[in-house]
């Protein structure tokens, strides 16, 4: 296993031992790390025989749940959840995250909004004194795809930087989401001095956007695993 994805599972398994109790229900989160966090959880349901229930906040959570053979929901029946798990593209010192460099943002945000704690999972690449230290795709944002070239422009008008549509990797065209919208990368120029919420609130009222993947005051703690097999906390 190479450094960053042992970072990512000492991480991952860290919070899942310092969170997770029995009769919890259990927001899941996407992306790589994730992954490990979700292989972590089952290891301790079979071990210790806790009753977990689990909402995904994605395709890919979903699958994984079932991989793993926890029991699924979904916020229809389980409205409330007790936490939240996911990853980051990036966690500033307010624990600001970007995320939705996986695509993965809209059902992302509706789970950790549903839970009474989010925990982030992440290596130590995601880890920065302020957003667009670390990483440089910018915010994902969340589009109606008729929208897009219209949101490009009030992007680009209104905050400066480059607004680019996401392409697919392996299909022509943009990709789409789960959600069958498009992603808007915001390339911004720097990171707002004042913090991050104005510019959040202002990127949700543009007609089109259908959420950012700015995540702001809403985690708990974040778990950075490190290249010396240390975890960091913030
Ligand atoms: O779109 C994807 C999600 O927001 C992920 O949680 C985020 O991109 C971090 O993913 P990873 O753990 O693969 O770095």
């Amino acid at each position: 296993m190479s450094g960053v994805e042992a970072a990512k599972r000492l991480a991952a398994r860290t919070a899942v031992d310092a969170f997770v109790k029995n009769g919890f229900k259990l927001g899941i989160g996407s992306g790589s790390t994730v992954v490990y966090a979700v292989e972590r959880i089952a290891e301790r349901a079979r071990a210790e025989n806790l009753q977990l229930t689990c909402v995904p906040s994605s395709f890919q959570a979903r699958q994984l749940i079932i991989e793993h053979g926890l029991l699924l929901s979904d916020l229809e029946r389980t409205p409330e959840l007790d936490l939240a798990i996911d990853g980051a593209d990036e966690v500033d010192e307010k624990l600001t995250l970007i995320k939705g460099g996986g695509g993965c943002l809209l059902q992302e945000k509706i789970v950790v909004n549903a839970a009474k704690e989010f925990v982030v999972v992440a290596d130590y690449r995601k880890n920065s004194g302020a957003l667009g230290q670390q990483w440089k795709k910018g915010v994902p944002i969340e589009v109606l795809p008729l929208a897009y070239r219209p949101v490009q422009k009030e992007i680009e008008t209104r905050f400066g930087g480059t607004a680019k549509l996401r392409m697919a990797k392996a299909k022509a065209g943009p990709l789409v989401t789960d959600n069958g919208m498009f992603i808007i990368d915001w390339e911004f120029e720097e990171s707002p001095t004042d913090g991050w919420t104005k510019i959040g609130m202002e990127l949700n009222n543009i007609p089109g956007v259908v959420e950012h993947g700015l995540f702001i005051g809403c985690a708990k703690k974040a778990y950075f695993g490190n290249e010396d097999g240390t975890v960091s906390e913030r």
